[in-house]
């Protein structure tokens, strides 16, 4: 679908691009001509010099409003190009829904395990991830630590099951993932990316996103505790302030800040993160790594982590390399006895690698 939308895309551009110019190079040879000739007229003396005048004018009138309509009909294209798109978006099938499942609630924060769980992304031939088991204790934090490519993000995906293993299961509570309704899992399962998807808009806008019924009392609190007033953000009208399109106008720290107070805001009971301090740096970034701590203590927490400071700040640590889990413990255990692991903390550390 995204192709034909793209396609339709195209097909405005070329309209565009082929109308405009055209029109305006029509109407410009035809006022110069029609110059030439009546000046050519007037020298004959078949006409008369104001003659010439009022026929320029109206002659101009003329021109405009062809230019105009033609504009006009690529308007017209354009809107016809937008319901095409509209038409297409609302062909798409609804997400499953509850009705085949809708048996588990997600009443408090839960345990996650996975239980040799196989993934692969059609049409690849390999597996993202191979007999991965690990658990996430309930109203903890655990880090997926490892490589670029190692699996973390997918892991992620599959817990909120933006798709479904191929292998193996995934349990919610002792339940299998997919018997929770998915209008449940949307509400209280919360995915902070590692590029916030940002509405163009103002901060109001994307903090209702979170949750529609949010005041604005609710919103100016989660935006004080990620400390989106103190980063180049004034208070003042806060939530007024238009983002531009798709949060052009803030930095990557302030996108991940909304992010995450869109994130506060819905009071999630799983609260799922792709590297949430990937655009901070410094003080910024053990300062989200410290609020991630304080703030969601009600909430089992699982995010991928490249950075020292939110290693460091997980109480569990699953250690992911090609796809498979090489270890899993807490950050002490593991610096003994994992030496992938040890090499990751010793290269981050020194600041050699960005994990
Ligand atoms: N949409 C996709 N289509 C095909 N292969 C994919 C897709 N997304 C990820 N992969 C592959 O799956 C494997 C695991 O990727 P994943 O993004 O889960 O790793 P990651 O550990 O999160 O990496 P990063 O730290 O860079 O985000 C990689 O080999 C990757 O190339």
């Amino acid at each position: 679908m995204i192709s034909r939308a793209f396609q339709s895309g195209k097909k405005l551009i070329y309209l565009y691009s082929g109308l405009g110019p055209i029109t305006q190079i029509l109407s410009q040879v035809g006022n110069i001509l029609a110059i030439l000739y009546g000046a050519y007229q007037v020298a004959l003396g078949n006409m008369e010099f104001t003659a010439l005048l009022m026929f320029l004018m109206y002659f101009s009138y003329f021109s405009s409003a062809t230019t105009a309509i033609a504009s006009a009909v690529g308007q017209f294209q354009q809107a016809l190009v937008g319901v095409q798109r509209i038409d297409e978006f609302m062909a798409v099938p609804e997400e499953e829904n509850a009705e085949k499942t809708g048996v588990l609630k997600l009443a408090d924060a839960p345990v996650v395990v996975f239980d040799e769980v196989y993934h692969q992304y059609p049409p690849e031939q390999k597996h993202s991830l191979s007999e991965v088991s690990f658990a996430v204790p309930a109203k903890k934090i655990t880090a997926l630590v490892g490589e670029s490519g190692g699996g973390k993000t997918t892991c992620l995906g599959l817990m909120e099951r933006f798709f479904m293993p191929i292998g193996g299961k995934i349990t919610i509570d002792g339940h299998n993932l997919s018997d929770l309704d998915i209008s449940e899992l949307r509400e209280r399962v919360a995915f902070v990316e590692q590029e916030p998807c940002i509405l163009t808009g103002t901060i109001r806008d994307n903090l209702k996103l979170g949750r529609k019924t949010s005041t604005d009392d609710d919103m100016i609190f989660v935006l004080t505790q990620v400390g989106l007033s103190t980063t180049g953000i004034g208070q003042e009208n806060l939530l007024d302030l238009y983002v531009g399109e798709s949060g052009l106008s803030l930095s990557g720290g302030q996108k991940q800040r909304i992010a995450l107070a869109r994130a506060l805001i819905r009071d999630p009971k799983l609260l799922l993160m792709d590297e949430p301090t990937s655009n901070l740096d410094g003080l910024d970034e053990e300062e989200v790594a410290e609020l991630i701590r304080n703030r969601f203590q009600d909430t089992t927490v699982v995010y991928s982590a490249h950075r020292l400071s939110l290693i460091l700040e997980a109480d569990w640590i699953v250690v992911i390399k090609n796809g498979v889990v090489l270890d899993k413990g807490k950050h002490s255990d593991l610096l003994n006895r994992c030496e992938y692991y040890r090499r990751l903390i010793e290269a981050q550390a020194h600041g050699k690698v960005e994990l």
